[in-house]
């Protein structure tokens, strides 16, 4: 400090500091802003249709920094209306480049060779690790291969009684609070979706003598807020700034708890597996593996007709148990952190993307009251006036149910943005366009699912959209709320299932009003779609 005082009292250039200084540092920035430009990633990157008034160094950087979640999301919007299916952003000397095209999308997601997650996944490394969420290379690949099996149909039909408890216990608690009553629905869809995947991922109850599953399921919730919150405060968003904040702190607890826990019932479950090995227990798994690969091949295909809807109580392991077993049978391949990773990823990856499509679902139903009627005329159909729990064959019925759900995605699909780092150049489909290799691609499903050429009409809610014949005539990569290809969402089948037994039990038990019509529906995208003016609706009992 001293010595900068001294250097400041005694230099008599002092005055003339701030001059000579700001003409060096010009000098150098247009000198390192040249040798960019002449770059080949800078070349090609400039020979992308690109946003206007592009900074010298700041690139587009201005029009993102001083914008709100929701203004980003309006921005986008505009641009994509403006620019088309290419639209190139430079944020500082970072290209990234938004893709809308389907063509251009299977070019990337298609493709076994950009795989690799952008930098922007790093926020979730305290929480996630490097579970399959973000993880690259050969870890990803055996991870994926294991992970996969634990999907399979067999193994989801056993989850079928836990939905229904589920959407009874949501029926009741909504029936006890909020009937009649403006309620924002996301509040409820939220904590209900946290306890599905308790109970069918780690294999733990939600009870009120339970304190550890109820504080398990809290941390997990705020974790999720956190998240959110540094990706709308993009000053957040460095480590070293983060540190300062409290919700650092409050991290750091949230994580203690989401880690004792799933490190204490990995413990029990190793136990729990060796026992169930000596007692020579049939394992789902096994055979999961084997139909998974055979229909890998193309031998065989998931069997719809089978009815084993009644799978006991016995019988039925949480994805934690699988995984455990995944590792035992593959040899140790998996150790208790990289099982704790994936457990994690699966609950942060399940919940919002589940609990956000049904709130969507219930304020859309809330605004169509014809779709509303034709969705319960279907479970009228289905259940002839009994009040029995939904089995999995009565989903396979819900044919109607599935075309709003899937309508739902493609208006409102959950992750606004799926982002790859292209490690070689890439040709595009489009156009005469090369992605130089270190690109950051951005794909869209929002704006992809807006295409006039796919949605002659796409602001207009149709479910027919989902009629086999219109999907037929569809690009495969124009519907991709789930992403496509090698790195898609293994949690789709697991998703579709949930969200039927849940979303039929609402609908058979209640009325729903919307407060706000859809052009009014206030859309923020951060990491997850969400409406930033509440899902507000209002339930009424059906009898
Ligand atoms: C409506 C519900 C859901 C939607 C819309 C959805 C959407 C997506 C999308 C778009 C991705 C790709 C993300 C990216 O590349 O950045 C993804 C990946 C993933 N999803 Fe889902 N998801 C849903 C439900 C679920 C559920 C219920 C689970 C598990 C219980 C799950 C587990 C995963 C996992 C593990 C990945 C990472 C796959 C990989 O990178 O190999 N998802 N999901």
């Amino acid at each position: 400090m001293s010595i900068v005082v001294q250097f400041l009292r005694s230099s008599s250039d002092f005055l003339f500091f701030p001059g000579w200084f700001l003409c060096v540092l010009t000098g150098l920035l247009a000198l390192y802003h040249y040798g960019f430009q002449c770059t080949r990633y800078a070349k090609l990157g400039n020979k992308l249709p690109g946003l206007p008034f592009t900074l010298p160094i700041l690139g587009n950087a201005l029009m993102v920094l001083n914008k709100t979640p929701t203004e980003i999301f309006e921005y986008a919007l505009k641009v994509y209306n403006e620019q088309g299916n290419i639209t190139r952003l430079w944020l500082m000397n970072k290209l990234v480049v938004v893709l809308v095209d389907p063509r251009d999308v299977e070019v990337i997601l298609g493709s076994n060779s950009h795989l690799e997650k952008s930098s922007e996944y790093h926020l979730f490394e305290p929480w996630l690790g490097d579970g399959i969420l973000i993880n690259k290379g050969e870890k990803w690949r055996t991870h994926r291969k294991m992970i996969v099996p634990t999907f399979h149909q067999s193994i989801l039909k056993t989850f079928v009684p836990v939905f229904n408890k589920n959407a009874n216990d949501l029926v009741e608690l909504l029936r006890n609070e909020v009937v009649g009553k403006v309620c924002d629905v996301h509040d409820y869809t939220s904590e209900a979706t946290v306890d599905v995947l308790l109970e069918t991922v780690m294999g733990i109850k939600k009870t009120k003598e339970s304190k550890s599953s109820f504080d398990y399921a809290k941390a997990v919730m705020d974790m999720c807020g956190i998240l959110h919150l540094r990706h709308v405060r993009l000053w957040m968003r460095p480590d070293f700034l983060f540190r300062f904040t409290k919700q650092f702190k409050e991290q750091i607890s949230h994580l203690n708890i989401i880690h004792t826990l799933t490190d204490s019932i990995i413990k029990k479950k190793k136990l729990e597996f060796v026992e169930r090995k000596k007692k020579g227990d049939v394992s789902l798994y096994e055979a999961a593996v084997k139909e998974t690969d055979l229909e890998e091949q193309g031998l065989s295909s998931p069997r719809d007709d089978q009815s084993d809807d009644n799978v006991g109580e016995k019988k039925r392991l949480a994805f934690l148990d699988f995984m455990i077993e995944a590792s035992q049978i593959l040899g140790n391949k998996l150790s208790d952190e990289e099982i704790r990773e994936e457990v994690n990823t699966i609950l942060f990856e399940g919940h919002e993307t589940m609990a956000v499509t049904s709130s969507f679902f219930l304020c859309i139903l809330g605004v169509y009251p014809d779709v509303q009627e034709n969705v319960y005329q279907e479970m009228r159909d289905i259940f002839q006036g009994s009040d029995r729990t939904v089995t999995f064959n009565d989903t396979l019925e819900m044919k109607y149910l599935e075309r709003v759900i899937l309508e739902v995605l493609r208006m409102f699909s959950p992750v606004p943005v799926i982002t790859r780092i292209i490690r070689e150049e890439v040709k595009l489909a489009s156009g005469d366009y090369i992605l130089p290799k270190g690109t950051t691609v951005a794909i869209p499903p929002f704006l992809i699912h807006r295409n006039t050429k796919h949605y002659p009409n796409p602001e207009k809610f149709d479910p027919d959209n989902f009629l086999p014949e219109r999907c037929q005539q569809r690009h495969y990569y124009s519907f991709v709320p789930f992403s496509a290809g090698p790195r898609n969402c293994v949690g789709r089948k697991y998703a579709m299932l949930r969200l039927k037994v849940l979303l039929s039990t609402l609908v058979r038990n209640f009325k729903v009003t919307s407060v706000v019509d859809v052009k009014d529906f206030k859309l923020q995208g951060d990491i997850i779609l969400k409406r930033s003016d509440g899902f507000r609706v209002i339930l009424q009992s059906r009898n």
